[in-house]
């Protein structure tokens, strides 16, 4: 993991599409182990290929498991029923707590010798109760570091023939898992007796079905026990479908519940094994719009649009809950996650890591021992009109508009996809974002593919090209916002003679520039509430502008403020890098320029109008001068780009103009 690897995702309009799940991590690590424990060979199609799986099939390997690539996450598995031929080992399991705990009992009843080890984080999550029971049947197992904790040492041993075992069950539920998985090993009648409550009992169910499709009916007694009875033998199926990943599914359906939708998700649906299919019932509480086939789900937001905040017992979902959470901020009200208290002990301690990353946007957050409460910021709170989306209700004061801030991941892919869907509110960075690789390695292309960003239209041209006017009008007529680039250094300096700042204080410069409140509205612009005049076009303003642009924090705190101008549901711009260095993905790139001449007589109507005198003669020296000059400098050069649309205005009016960009933008909007 590299943490100083980030990826910015730009601000999100809308959600539309459908995805096809890659397969489940829980069902695939499974499925692995039970078909290498088992006599003959097993097919097994549309495996997960991930950091966990990866884990897993590397494990089975160095114990001597022969697995071969069919292509196509096809894998075919030569069984060793339950005789691995590697007896002395080292395996490394990475952070995959379902590699981790099923090898581990497998191993313990299996007569080698091992030494099982994982990532740093792996050391900290607790497998003590697995080990006690374990040890309860003879097991030799040392731990090499902590009491409780991996990494472990595996010896072989006589094991005690006892006919029951106990497991505590409220920490996590895959030393049941384990246990259940590895009984069959010892060939006679076993018992487990569940101590405590038995939490994220859905993944029991995954591991009954899985034993059950090799062969193996588990008795049970409700939660309570269940008995793997003398004589069961895992038996090959020949060829077994991995499910699509029902936990992957959340981050999808949230974005259709937040986004609009339709989402549509392939690879789970109403036959799905997971409990994590549950998820889809929980947004549907919030209000989201849920369809469900055998194999698909698809999410829409709620008929008013609005999702309601939910109280909810979230055990059965310990991973999915935590979409939930982020969903939160884009609900009506305060939303409480209970019964969460495994979201300490996984990739990384879940509960505090989301409530700090909330903090970040702007969400209110209260942190408890097993809940999370989060208040967001609702477009109701905020008051602002009903027809406006999702997108733009963050704090705008929130920590994460300062572009050195980002959401921090935790190693833990889950952290970064849930806040994916954050970027409905702002455009988002997420640090180390290949975490994702844990469960999901193309997470953030999938999501682009079903995710539309807050459409943008860049206008450069020359100086007096008439960009600003034409702008204006394409921002009107399709409602968007407008942002005149040109003015935000002027207003800079406005803003710096007005509170005293002086114009080569780098740091209070650019803390004054991204605290600048700044609205356009037609031709008037606003600077901190107050309307300003002609100050704007005076000439110590442009003295001011001209030094405030050559200093780099500034550069930087204004690209981020130009950034923030892009909001839902629509931003037409206008100046000299839009479509280069400040909106590189605009939805619409437009060169707008006229030859010299007409650009000087447009300019010298102008002054006319305003009662102003002027030659045209030298105005347009000023104009080819100064084209020169914006053409010929090393930061960001006034020129047309590949990717921009040429608009020649010399022999067309505004009109003309306007209905040139317009028709361009209906070919490309999103
Ligand atoms: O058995 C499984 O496949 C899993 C069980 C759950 O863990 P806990 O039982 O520790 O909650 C879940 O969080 C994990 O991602 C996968
Ligand atoms: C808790 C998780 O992983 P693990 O299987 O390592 O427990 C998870 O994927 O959210």
């Amino acid at each position: 993991m590299n943490p100083s690897e980030f990826i910015n995702l730009p601000p999100l309009l809308s959600a539309r599409g459908s995805v096809r799940l890659p397969g489940s991590k829980s069902i695939s690590n499974r499925v692995l182990l039970l078909a290498a424990l088992s006599g003959g060979t097993t097919i097994v199609r549309d495996l997960l290929r991930s950091d966990d799986t990866d884990r897993m099939l590397e494990g089975l390997q160095t114990l001597g498991v022969t697995v071969e690539s069919l292509g196509n996450n096809a894998y075919k598995v030569t069984g060793c029923g339950g005789d691995f031929p590697v007896k002395n080992a080292e395996l490394f399991l990475g952070n995959a707590g379902t590699a981790f705990r099923p090898l581990t009992a497998a191993l313990a009843l299996s007569g080698g010798s091992y030494t099982l080890s994982g990532v740093a984080r792996m050391h900290e999550r607790p497998i003590g109760d697995l080990v006690d029971a374990l040890r309860g049947l003879g097991a030799d197992i040392a731990y090499l570091a902590n009491d409780g904790f991996p990494p472990l040492q595996i010896k072989p041993a006589t094991l005690s023939g006892a006919a029951s075992v106990s497991v505590r069950g409220d920490v996590s539920s895959q030393f049941l898992t384990a246990l259940l998985m590895a009984l069959p090993l010892l060939g006679r009648t076993v018992t487990v007796e569940v101590i405590g409550e038995l939490i994220s009992k859905p993944y029991i169910e995954i591991t009954l079905a899985m034993m059950a499709r090799f062969g193996i009916v588990v008795l049970r007694d409700g939660w309570k026990s269940f008995t793997v009875a003398a004589g069961s033998r895992y038996v090959a199926p020949g060829e077994i479908y991995v499910e699509g990943d029902a936990s992957s599914a959340s981050y999808f359906l949230a974005a259709g519940a937040i986004g609009g939708g339709p989402v549509r998700v392939e690879g789970v649906g109403r036959g799905s094994i997971q409990g994590d299919v549950r998820f889809a019932g929980e947004l549907a509480k919030m209000g989201a719009q849920i369809e469900m086939g055998d194999n698909w789900i698809e999410a829409r937001a709620p008929v008013n649009g609005k999702l309601q905040a939910i109280d909810l017992d979230c055990n059965h979902i310990p991973d999915a809950a935590m979409t939930l959470a982020v969903a939160a901020l884009f609900a009506n009200g305060t939303t409480t996650l209970r019964n969460i208290a495994s979201w300490r002990v996984k990739e990384t301690d879940r509960i505090h890591a989301m409530a700090t990353e909330l903090r970040k946007v702007g969400a209110l957050v209260e942190e408890g021992a097993d809940y999370i409460r989060i208040t967001g910021l609702s477009s109701e709170e905020l008051g602002v009109s009903e027809n406006r989306s999702a997108a733009s209700i963050l704090n705008p004061q929130s920590s994460i508009l300062n572009p050195a801030a980002g959401i921090d991941t935790y190693d833990d892919h889950r952290m970064a996809m849930c806040f994916s869907l954050a970027a409905f509110g702002n455009a988002i960075r997420i640090n180390d974002p290949r975490c994702v690789a844990k469960t999901f390695p193309d997470y953030f292309t999938e999501f682009a593919k079903v995710t539309q960003s807050v459409p943008v239209i860049a206008i450069d041209g020359p100086s007096a090209s008439g960009k600003g006017t034409v702008a204006q009008r394409v921002a009107n007529e399709l409602g968007f916002h407008y942002l005149d680039s040109g003015a935000l250094y002027r207003l800079l300096a406005t803003a710096a003679m007005r509170d005293g700042v002086a114009l080569d204080d780098e740091v209070a410069l650019a803390g004054l520039a991204s605290r600048m409140d700044i609205v356009f509205k037609g031709e008037q612009i606003w600077l901190d509430g107050a309307p300003v005049g002609d100050e704007l076009r005076g000439e110590a303003c442009a003295a001011g502008a001209s030094k405030v642009a050559a200093l780099h924090q500034v550069r930087a705190a204004l690209l981020a403020k130009q950034r923030d101008f892009r909001k839902a549901p629509g931003l037409v711009t206008d100046g000299r890098d839009m479509g280069s260095v400040v909106f590189p993905d605009a939805t619409l790139k437009i060169f707008l320029t006229a030859s010299a001449q007409i650009r000087a007589e447009r300019r010298y109507k102008q002054l006319k109008e305003k009662g102003m005198d002027a030659k045209i003669a030298d105005l347009l020296q000023d104009i080819r001068a100064r084209d020169e000059r914006d053409t010929q400098r090393s930061a960001a050069p006034l020129q047309q780009y590949p990717d921009a649309s040429l608009l020649d205005t010399t022999t067309l009016d505004v009109d003309q103009a306007v209905k040139f960009v317009l028709n361009g933008y209906q070919c490309k909007a999103p």
